[in-house]
């Protein structure tokens, strides 16, 4: 697997992301441990209307934004829509604000926090529209599977922040872990896998998508994708 910190091919890149604030790369870690202590705590959510020009926009999470291009092209994309991306990388997240300053983007933005501990916290039920979870850390060990982004717990989370019938994305190139995603999805009956239970999606049934750092390093390289595409449930079909 090449290290994803390194610069990857762009040739998808359409969107406003200059030279300059490309190579100005933070030194971060490659992977940290999200179990650890000092990850432990919940952040205190911002005040939104102080975050996004206009907080009444649709809003789209990232989890794992990582360089946060995915989000930054995006953003640009759907001007109509708010954009917010998750990291546990700190100099990830300082650098991707800074970017986005650097750009005048007022429909995107960028938090430091344990999505695992703070999510629930962070936003109201019923408040998010879209949610994308995209090659997530794999910890290929059994004793470390616990640290992988995409449990149970987030999940529920998920199922109650989100509207009804809003779509969920994830993607991963390892199959272990795409499997794992599609499976912690699927236990929970709030969410239906549009592909039908036990599927992959295929290809690009993901809308207006733009490929992420990872997902154009995995395809330049030739390799598989395995995705994942949810909706969910409408209000009146909820378990809660
Ligand atoms: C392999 S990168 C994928 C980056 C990006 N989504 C892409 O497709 O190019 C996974 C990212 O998730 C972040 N991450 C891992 N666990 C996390 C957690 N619990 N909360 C927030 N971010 C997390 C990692 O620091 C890393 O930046």
């Amino acid at each position: 697997m090449s290290n994803p910190d390194l610069p990857q091919p762009e040739a998808n890149l359409i969107i406003n992301v200059t030279n300059a604030n490309v190579s100005r790369r933070a030194r971060v870690r490659e992977h940290v441990n999200p179990l650890a202590k000092k990850y432990s705590t919940a952040i205190a959510p911002p005040v939104w209307t102080d975050i996004y020009a206009d907080w009444s926009k649709p809003l789209s999470l990232d989890i794992g934004s990582a360089r946060g291009r995915y989000i930054l092209q995006m953003a640009q994309l759907k001007p109509h829509w708010n954009f917010l991306g998750l990291e546990i990388r700190e100099p990830l997240v300082d650098r991707c604000n800074q970017v986005r300053d650097e750009l005048g983007l007022s429909n995107l933005h960028y938090i430091f926090c344990n999505a695992n501990v703070s999510l629930a916290g962070l936003l109201s039920k019923n408040t998010l529209h879209e949610v994308t979870i995209q090659f997530p850390d794999p910890w290929f060990k059994r004793r470390q599977q616990k640290r992988r982004t995409v449990q149970p717990e987030l999940v529920a989370t998920l199922a109650e922040l989100l509207v009804a019938d809003a779509p969920v994305f994830l993607q991963s190139d390892v199959y272990e872990v795409a499997l794992d995603m599609r499976a912690t999805f699927e236990a929970n009956e709030n969410f239906i896998n549009l592909a039908g239970v036990g599927n992959f999606a295929d290809d690009h049934t993901f809308p207006e998508h733009i490929a992420t750092e990872r997902e154009n390093s995995v395809i330049s390289q030739g390799l598989p994708v395995y995705r994942v595409y949810l909706k969910r449930k409408p209000d009146d079909l909820l378990i809660v």
